[in-house]
């Protein structure tokens, strides 16, 4: 029998670019949080190791040789045949493929025993793939490999839209004119409630919007539409774009919203979704 895991979309709530190293990775200051949408990973132990891609977001990843689940599946040492259900947009910000190689990760540990990479590997998998590994909301620092526990989020609802037009997350990083940025402020403040949350989010900034929306003009348009949604308390980007999400207080509103953008752009791939609170 198949084991499965769900890999959540990561969605950066805000994200600061505060340095450069010299290898030219950026260093980060990024509230990091989970969304109740993502891709499955399902394995079996097996001689025989194979990926076989299915899900709206499949046709994607055509042609991509080294998907970042068989990366995983390596660095585990495990062989397996694994089935990924592609839900997240590729290339979209919302970390679907480190998602996808932390959820790989946790999967094969679980079936096998076997203790998860070290940190070192598992930050060569991908700047996302440690905060995603943990899978709870997170200040991420350093080039993704910093992660501090932030005070309980409240309870709150996502609106993501994406134009469905992929995004180079280097070419956004390497049109970014300053690299040295202010932080977020050094203490997280206990944010009571979607109203204290958004009000947060608005005083702090994604660097990466200005160059991602002066290479792609449309993510402009994505973030509107949300804001113009009733009941959306802050829009911004994710990570490197070109994903959107809203911030809505309650299930009804954002799932109303969604069935708006969906009516009005639907070329575009819209989502609802709970912020994912830690599991106790
Ligand atoms: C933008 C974010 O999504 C924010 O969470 C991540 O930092 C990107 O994470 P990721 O897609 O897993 O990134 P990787 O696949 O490790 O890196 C892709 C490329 O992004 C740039 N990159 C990434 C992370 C980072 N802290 N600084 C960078 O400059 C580098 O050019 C790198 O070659
Ligand atoms: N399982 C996978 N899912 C998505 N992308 C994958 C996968 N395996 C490899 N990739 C490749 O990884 C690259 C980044 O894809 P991904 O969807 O993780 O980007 P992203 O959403 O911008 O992530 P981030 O928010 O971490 O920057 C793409 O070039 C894609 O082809």
């Amino acid at each position: 029998m198949a084991a499965t895991e769900f890999a959540p979309a990561k969605i950066n709530l805000t994200l600061h670019v505060i340095g450069r190293r010299a290898d030219g990775y950026h260093l980060l200051d990024s509230l990091v949080v989970f969304a109740g949408v993502g891709d499955r990973v399902s394995a079996i132990l097996s001689d025989l190791p194979s990926l076989d891609v299915t899900g709206p977001m499949a046709a994607g990843l055509t042609g991509e040789g080294d998907n970042l689940v068989l990366r995983a599946a390596r660095v585990m040492g495990v062989s397996a045949r694994i089935a990924l259900e592609k839900v997240l947009p590729v290339s979209s910000g919302i970390g679907g493929g480190s998602a996808d190689a932390a959820a790989t990760l946790r999967l094969l540990a679980r079936m096998t025993g076997r203790a998860l990479p070290g940190a070192a590997e598992v930050l060569a998998l991908g700047a996302d793939v440690p905060v995603c590994l943990a899978g709870r909301a997170a200040r991420m620092s350093g080039i993704g490999e910093g992660l501090a526990e932030v005070p309980p989020l409240p309870q709150a609802w996502l609106v993501l839209a994406n134009p469905r037009v992929a995004v180079s997350t280097p070419a956004v990083f390497r049109a970014l004119v300053r690299a040295d940025n202010a932080p977020m402020p050094r203490e997280m403040p206990r944010l009571r409630g979607v109203a204290e949350l958004a009000a947060f989010v608005a005083m702090q900034r994604n660097d990466l919007e200005a160059p991602a929306m002066a290479e792609l003009p449309v993510i402009g348009r994505v973030k509107a539409a949300l804001s113009a949604q009733a009941g959306c308390r802050v829009a911004r980007m994710s990570g490197s774009g070109a994903t959107c999400f809203g911030l809505f207080d309650d299930p009804l509103s954002a799932r109303a919203a969604a069935q708006a953008i969906r009516a009005a752009e639907p070329a575009w791939w819209v989502a609802d979704a709970p912020l994912l609170q830690p599991q106790s």
